[in-house]
């Protein structure tokens, strides 16, 4: 294999978006559209840090980071319509296992209709995989974590932890497909997301590192307080049957789950609950938003007592404890 026949094999021999003007051939892409936003972000799977040999197939690896980057353009409301990869790969990796990665990203991307438009390829030490995404969302309609109001509803959807608890399983050979699933190829809640454009005012963040920590960042860029009921949190029996002394820590913190947990005024919860439904995707209330001093705060309620819940979820870059 080299650069130029690994690209040529992955080269798109049709694209779907009307709005690319250019896709993979020349130095860059070029899209137009007028009429709406463009919504963008990327995301990062290094080997041993996101996946390792053992807990995911090239297929997954593909799979598992468009949809994490998904998640994000679901995170703010808007239809998914282009990405762009850029590999790092070691000399053990071979043109057919590359092809699976690849496999595993189209098969989320035509399901949302999406072009693969660039790239990059170069040689490294360990498989790593950034994946820039483009898409649209109806003009001043992107939902932003700053958006909550006293008041509000606190919503969740899909069910929190399973995806720590599927890696627990992959890592100790327990045969559960639901939870190993839901770690290797998790849904991204885009059908939910880009019907909330006729709503006035929501506030939306993904869980991508835990809602300890998703919560807060809703709190903090709102400048309100989230009160978060640990009973109304949802979360799948499997979890606490099979790791009964570690599942509410997932729930918590677990990550990669890739749900939302939003906001939105009491008057507007019921349009949300019956925009799920056409979604498919199942949601909750979780709490309530109110008023904060400065900084904004999250609160657990769990056995009728009040804690503080502070960012607890996966953080990169942490210092070294001795
Ligand atoms: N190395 C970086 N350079 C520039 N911006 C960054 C970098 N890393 C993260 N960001 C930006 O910081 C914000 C938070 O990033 P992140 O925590 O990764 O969000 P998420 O959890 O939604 O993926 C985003 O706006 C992201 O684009
Ligand atoms: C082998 C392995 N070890 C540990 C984890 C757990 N893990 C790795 S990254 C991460 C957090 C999510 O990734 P991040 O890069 O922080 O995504 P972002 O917040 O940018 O969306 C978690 C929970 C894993 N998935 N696989
Ligand atoms: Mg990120
Ligand atoms: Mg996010
Ligand atoms: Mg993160």
């Amino acid at each position: 294999m080299d650069e130029f026949s690994f690209i040529d094999s992955i080269r798109p021999s049709a694209y779907l978006q009307p709005s690319l003007i250019k896709g993979v051939s020349d130095d860059a892409a070029v899209f137009r559209q007028p009429s709406e936003d463009i919504v963008t972000a990327v995301d990062t799977m290094v080997e041993d840090v996101h996946f390792s040999r053992e807990t995911m197939q090239p297929y997954h690896i593909g799979y598992r980071a468009l949809a994490a980057n998904l998640s994000d353009l679901a995170a703010m409301g808007s239809t998914p319509a282009f990405y762009l990869v850029s590999l790092v790969v070691p000399s053990d990796w071979t043109q057919e296992e590359l092809g699976e990665v690849y496999r595993g990203m189209r098969s989320l991307a035509s399901e949302y209709h999406m072009d693969l438009i660039g790239g990059d390829t170069v040689s490294g030490k360990q498989l790593c995989v950034s994946i820039t995404v483009f898409g649209y969302v109806v003009k001043d309609k992107a939902r932003y974590r700053s958006a909550a109001q006293s008041g509000d509803i606190v919503f969740a959807t899909g069910t929190l932890g399973d995806a720590r608890a599927g890696l627990e399983c992959i890592l100790n050979g327990v045969n559960d497909p639901y939870l190993i699933q839901r770690h290797r190829t998790p849904d991204p809640r885009i059908n939910f997301a880009k019907r909330l454009s006729s709503f006035s005012r929501v506030a939306l963040n993904d869980v991508s590192d835990g809602i300890a920590n998703e919560a807060n960042e809703i709190a903090e860029a709102s400048k309100v307080e989230l009160h978060l009921n640990f009973e109304q949190i949802p979360y799948t029996s499997q979890i606490s049957e099979l790791f009964p002394s570690r599942y509410e820590d997932w729930v918590l913190s677990g990550g990669e789950d890739f749900e939302l947990i939003g906001t939105v005024s009491e008057k507007e919860w019921p349009h949300i609950v019956e925009v799920a439904k056409q979604a498919n995707t199942p949601v909750v209330e979780i709490g309530r938003v109110k008023e904060s001093g400065q900084n904004g705060a999250v609160y657990l309620y769990k056995e009728g007592k009040r804690s503080i819940l502070n960012k607890s979820g996966y953080t990169h870059l942490q210092e070294e404890r001795d």
